[in-house]
């Protein structure tokens, strides 16, 4: 971008051989693009020379401007006068900043709407504003096109690393500092002048970096960048020895390396103390065989976390080991799904895999232990996804109902779509206060506590979540119509999160599982523990 000009001047370039139209102020020559405009070019010729903003807003997502800047040639109006000042940013206030982002009614968390609440502080404002600008620049104009190609590049695993996020979402409510460089962190270098100060790093932290994260509209890139570090890591961080610490946290924090959780298998998923993939000892270590399925990153994963069989039947003979991808025996192909497609999602063969005792994670037969206790952190990665992806379906809805009229009046005018608006925006509210509350609990119960309180309500939010997305992704498709039928353009996230849905609503506990096991868990505390006769 270059040049100032008048609207006069822009309206000379009218014609096929010579277009120019003005977007939001912008001029832009599209002279080169009429052929390839994937709205046609007259449509654009109907426009030429002239302001085209109401036009163009009309049939585009704000994105595809960023996308195309390049056809960007010059702004309408004077160029400044020399020796004139740029007009200074005004500076941000942290401790001021009660307001962020667009203000769209329930498109953000309500301590984004100058709410109190007592959860938060200057930290967490700092991060929130941090973890926007990178998922605006980095991730959300590239979302569409990384889908379609079905992976995440291997470059944003290292930004990802260089801010700090990877490691935040590998430590359950505290980070791992042992196993990264604190210092080469976008967020936590600087000690009390950092965005976040490591020792203060809490629970609501890792929901900031989570929830904002999930703004990007896509369970592929979360399940793609979260799905494998998460749930995979965690047993090693606070299990395995020192040894195999050393060896492989520091590159998969710094996002030189990937990692994933292979448990489920062709005919056991949610049932995980049937799973049969063996593993005989030999010699100084183990011969694995066996086939896992809808293993999330498993397509490029470097490490697997891999539950295995080195005992007798049921939970008491399942061993966690750490495979790894260079090992002979160990292949892997990319699954065919209905969403998540970034994600790599894989079904994985091992065929007499030699793997030495060192990758033993913590203690033989003790596995079952090892994959329940990281089940709550798991399930409010997914809760907090979930939740957010919903908000998006709203904010979306809300933002092009706003600008779609049907029989003469905008969409948002009707009565029976506010009336989807408001189931959406209740139920979205609904659970993140809930999930607040349960990540507050995180924060102050002792830790043997919380796996015995918190497993129940925790299985009871993850079905609030995602039959909260489901509700949402399926009435924002409504409300986009035929938009939400077809891949990219303005429904691209919406028609994009109704595929995902299932995505949600199935690992980490199905619904039907989770709501079970919700109730089961609650019953049992109350009479156990607080005296209920029941
Ligand atoms: C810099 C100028 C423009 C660029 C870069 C551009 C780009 C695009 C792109 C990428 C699409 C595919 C759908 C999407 O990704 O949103 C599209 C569709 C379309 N564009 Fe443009 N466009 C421009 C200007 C205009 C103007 C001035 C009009 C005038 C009305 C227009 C009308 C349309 C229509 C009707 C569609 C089809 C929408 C649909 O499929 O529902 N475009 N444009």
């Amino acid at each position: 971008m270059s040049g100032y000009f008048s609207a006069e001047q822009v309206s000379a370039h009218n014609s096929e051989n010579d277009c120019w139209v003005i977007i939001h102020d912008k001029v832009f020559d599209v002279t080169n693009f009429l052929n390839d405009h994937p709205g046609g070019k007259k449509i654009i010729l109907k426009n030429a020379g002239t302001d085209a903003t109401k036009q163009f807003v009309a049939f585009h997502n704000p994105g595809v401007l960023e996308k195309y800047g390049a056809l960007c040639i010059g702004v309408v109006g004077e160029p400044p006068k020399a020796g004139a000042e740029a007009p200074a940013e005004a500076p941000v206030d942290d401790d001021d900043e009660m307001q962020f982002g667009e203000m769209i009614p329930f498109g953000d968390p309500s301590w984004y709407q100058q709410w109190g609440s007592p959860y938060y502080k200057e930290s967490h404002r700092r991060l929130r504003r941090a973890m926007r600008a990178f998922v605006d620049k980095e991730i959300m104009p590239f979302v569409h096109e990384w889908d379609e190609a079905k992976q995440v590049p291997m470059s944003l695993f290292r930004k990802c690393a260089d801010m700090g996020i990877l490691a935040a979402i590998a430590g359950t409510g505290h980070l791992p500092v042992d196993y990264f460089d604190v210092e080469s962190t976008d967020f936590f270098r600087g000690g009390d002048k950092a965005i976040v100060n490591p020792p203060e790093f809490d629970a609501f932290h890792s929901f900031v970096i989570g929830d904002e994260l999930a703004r990007c509209g896509s369970g592929g890139v979360l399940w793609g960048l979260c799905g494998g570090l998460g749930i995979g890591l965690p047993p090693i961080i606070n299990f395995g020895s020192e040894e195999l610490k050393r060896r492989v946290v520091p590159d998969i924090l710094a996002g030189r390396k990937t990692i994933c959780l292979a448990i489920t298998e062709p005919a056991a998923g949610s049932d995980v103390a049937n799973l049969t993939t063996i593993a005989n000892e030999a010699n100084d270590g183990y011969i694995v065989n066996g086939e896992k399925k809808w293993i999330t990153n498993g397509t490029f994963a470097d490490y697997f976390t891999v539950a295995v069989r080195t005992g007798g039947e049921g939970m008491g003979g399942v061993s966690m080991l750490l495979i790894e991808r260079t090992m002979p025996g160990v292949s892997t192909r990319q699954m065919q799904c209905s969403g998540v497609w970034s994600s790599g999602t894989a079904y994985i063969n091992f065929e007499d895999v030699k793997v030495p005792k060192s990758n033993l994670i913590g203690k033989e037969n003790r596995g079952f232990k090892y994959i329940v206790e990281n089940f709550n952190h798991e399930r409010m990665g997914i809760v907090i996804q979930a939740n957010r992806l919903a908000r998006v379906c709203l904010e979306e809805a809300i933002k092009y109902g706003s600008k779609r009229k049907t029989f003469g009046t905008k969409l948002v005018n009707h009565p029976v779509l506010r009336n989807k608006l408001a189931h959406m925006s209740r139920q979205i509210e609904a659970t993140h206060a809930w999930c607040e509350n349960v990540i507050y609990q995180t924060m102050t119960m002792p830790e043997d506590l919380q796996m015995i309180k918190l497993g129940g309500p925790i299985a009871l939010l993850k079905a609030q979540a995602t039959q909260t997305l489901e509700y949402c992704a399926r009435e924002a498709a409504q409300i986009f119509g035929g938009l939400a039928y077809t891949r990219g353009g303005q429904g691209e996230k919406v028609e994009r999160i109704y595929r995902e849905v299932r995505a949600y609503a199935i690992p980490g506990g199905s619904e039907e599982i989770m709501l079970d096991l919700g109730m089961r868990q609650s019953m049992k505390v109350a009479s156990m523990m607080y005296g209920a006769k029941l």
